[in-house]
């Protein structure tokens, strides 16, 4: 038997970062939504107990560095389940981007072994497995649009985006979000965007407002290593965007619009710059 899963790619509309705590991590406040940009997962079972990744892109790890090899193993530990799975990730979410790639492979890969394996894993599993796997994971299970608070696994359900569309930048660097963290000075941060604001423009249904609440205090470190972040976030406004931001650590870039009749004005102008360019609809 064979098992499909969508993992889509998420955008942060807001990230602020309170404080550093104790154990490393950074305590925040995100808004968190997912874009039609996805991986598909196939699951199969394995005649020996193994755990086997595949994949059609050249350039991710396919060893047990992968989240979704990670989320197999676990499942199979914490439920005593004694079968192998082949988890094939058909990619197509740029990786180390922002977009919580390999996050959403790991929650589909939950998923979709809760399906396989007939497990009826409770969500409280899921979720709490999740964060063993990183701090975007327990996002990913549930999807949707969430605050997300803690170091990232605390979720609240808040309303989803007006309907809209996403043009999706990702310049060829690559950045490392522990990089990023470490090199945020959590007590030097100049402007806080606000959560409750977010959610209340989310509330009312209004684009306007929503783009008016875009905010990243990664913004103040990842941009500086390398430029072309404000660049692109510049380009996508001057090309017509409603609003524009890094997406969690970037490097990659997201522009707003709510009218289709924008969208190829801003993909054609940021090909240009940019090989890797998606235009793709929110998920409401
Ligand atoms: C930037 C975001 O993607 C925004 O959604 C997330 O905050 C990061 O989520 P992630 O990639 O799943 O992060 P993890 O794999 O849990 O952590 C990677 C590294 O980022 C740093 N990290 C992550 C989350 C957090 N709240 N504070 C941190 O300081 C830590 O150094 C950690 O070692
Ligand atoms: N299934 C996977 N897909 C992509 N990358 C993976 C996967 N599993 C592990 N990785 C590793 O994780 C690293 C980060 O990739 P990923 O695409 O998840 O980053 P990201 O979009 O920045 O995630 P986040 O937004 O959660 O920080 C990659 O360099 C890659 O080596």
């Amino acid at each position: 038997m064979k098992i499909y899963e969508k993992a889509p790619a998420k955008i942060n509309l807001m990230l602020d970062v309170l404080h550093k705590r104790p154990d490393g991590f950074h305590e925040v406040e995100m808004v968190m939504t997912m874009i039609d940009l996805a991986d598909r997962l196939e699951l199969e079972e394995q005649p020996r107990d193994t755990i086997m990744i595949t994949s059609q892109a050249g350039y991710i790890p396919l060893d047990e560095k992968n989240l979704a090899f990670q989320a197999a193993r676990l499942v199979k530990e914490r439920y005593g389940v004694r079968k192998g799975v082949h988890i094939h990730l058909d990619k197509n979410i740029p990786v180390a981007a922002g977009l919580a790639g390999g996050s959403s492979d790991a929650a589909a890969a939950l998923r979709g072994l809760n399906r396989l394996w007939g497990l009826n894993m409770p969500l409280e599993d899921m979720l709490a497995f999740g964060a063993e796997l990183g701090s975007d994971v327990p996002f990913c299970v549930t999807g949707g649009t969430a605050l997300a608070t803690g170091r990232g696994e605390i979720l609240t359900p808040v309303s989803p985006p007006p309907q809209g569309w996403a043009i999706v930048a990702k310049p060829p660097i690559n950045v490392s979000t522990a990089e990023v963290y470490g090199k945020l000075k959590a007590d030097q941060i100049k402007f806080h965007p606000s959560a409750k604001e977010m959610t209340a423009a989310l509330a009312k249904g209004s684009f306007t407002e929503m783009c008016e609440q875009l905010g990243n205090v990664l913004e103040e470190v990842t941009p500086k290593l390398h430029p072309e972040v404000q660049q692109l976030k510049e380009a996508m406004l001057r090309l017509g965007a409603d609003g524009a931001l890094m997406s969690g650590s970037g490097p990659t870039v997201f522009g707003l619009v709510s009218k289709e009749s924008k969208v190829a004005r801003i993909y054609n102008g940021l090909r240009g710059f940019c090989k890797e360019v998606y235009a793709v609809r929110l998920l409401t």
